[in-house]
């Protein structure tokens, strides 16, 4: 469904200079700096998959995103989406995905929810019967019939969230963009979204495409991660065999020795052992050596999991 080849998106920017007469600088000198935002990226997602994509701030997520959907054009790579390139088939492309960006809403502000819904309609050409086949489904899901009536601007984040989810996707895409689709709303609501993004890649095979930074999104969601850094991918697989991993026996020595039984200090001043067989002769091999100041288990997780990945 999705294949992405060497994609790497490189911007480029007029050089700002501060102080004074910068401005006046930056305009005469005409500099420009460049950014590489996307870097030599390669994945593909199959129909079907919900795929989560994570990254620290500024890591080229959105960017990403942004070349998918056609919005940006890379710089280099390629990039085919159903089987199209999306910056060059913009429209038909644009008929195949729903996106929805959790930052900012697509729905038309003064309008009532249901009018929004109505424009999105007949935007996509959804015919009549359709329409109304979908709008009860989506009604019914995500619970919109107190709110359908109501002008936009004057809903709750949690109500705008599911009024957005609900025009991504009306004209059923079989690829779905999530960007921060729970940022802000309290813990029903973002398990209210959570069930219905389930639910849709369930009954309707979408493939969802989650950029999130909250981990339990991501725990609820996805079987597989993509995670990039620098525009850089640096892992892509399942989450399973990520967090398959031992627990830890972290111990603070009153010695803070260099290394012990092959683990060296950490920069908190820790010793971090794996554990795999016997715990409590672990830790009196350890106390024969050193004098343990404190200890605790480590269950793997997926936020150190990532974290540690990031730290490589
Ligand atoms: N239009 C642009 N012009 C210049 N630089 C840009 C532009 N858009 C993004 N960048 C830069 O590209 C890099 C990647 O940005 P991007 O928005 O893709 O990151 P992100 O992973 O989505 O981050 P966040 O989690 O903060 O949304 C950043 O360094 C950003 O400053």
């Amino acid at each position: 469904m999705i294949r992405v080849e060497g994609l790497t998106k490189v911007f480029r920017r007029p050089r700002t200079f501060s102080g004074p007469f910068g401005a006046l600088r930056t305009l005469v000198t005409r500099q420009y700096e460049e950014r590489t935002a996307v870097d030599d990226v390669s994945f593909a997602i199959d129909e079907g998959e919900v795929v989560g994509y994570l990254g620290p701030n500024g890591a080229g997520k959105s960017t990403t995103i942004k070349i998918l959907t056609g919005i940006l054009t890379p710089t280099a790579g390629t990039v085919r989406v159903n089987g199209m390139v999306p910056w060059r088939d913009r429209s038909a492309n644009a008929r195949r995905v729903g996106v929805v960006f959790g930052q900012r809403s697509q729905l038309w502000w003064d309008l009532p929810l249901i009018e929004s819904l109505r424009l999105v309609g007949s935007l996509y050409d959804v015919p009549a019967a359709r329409f109304d086949a979908s709008l009860r489904k989506l009604r019914d899901l995500l619970g919109l019939d107190e709110f359908l009536d109501t002008p936009v601007r004057q809903l709750s984040l949690g109500q705008r969230m599911r009024g957005d989810l609900a025009a991504a996707v009306l004209y059923e895409p079989p690829l779905l963009y999530l960007d921060e689709p729970t940022v802000g709303l309290d813990v029903l609501a973002k398990e209210a979204v959570r069930e219905f993004i389930v639910e849709t890649n369930r009954t309707g095979r979408t493939t969802v495409i989650l950029t999130t930074h909250d981990l339990a999104d991501v725990e609820a969601l996805c079987k597989r991660i993509i995670l990039i850094d620098h525009g850089k991918v640096l892992f892509d697989g399942a989450i399973d065999a990520l967090v398959d991993q031992p627990r830890r026996l972290v111990v603070l020595l009153e010695s803070a020795p260099e290394e012990v039984r092959g683990v060296s200090r950490d920069d908190e001043g820790r010793h971090v052992f794996d554990i795999h067989g016997d715990l409590p002769a672990l830790i009196a091999a350890i106390s024969a050596e050193h004098t343990i100041r404190d200890l605790s288990i480590e269950e793997p997780d997926l936020e150190s999991v990532i974290k540690g990945i990031y730290a490589r």
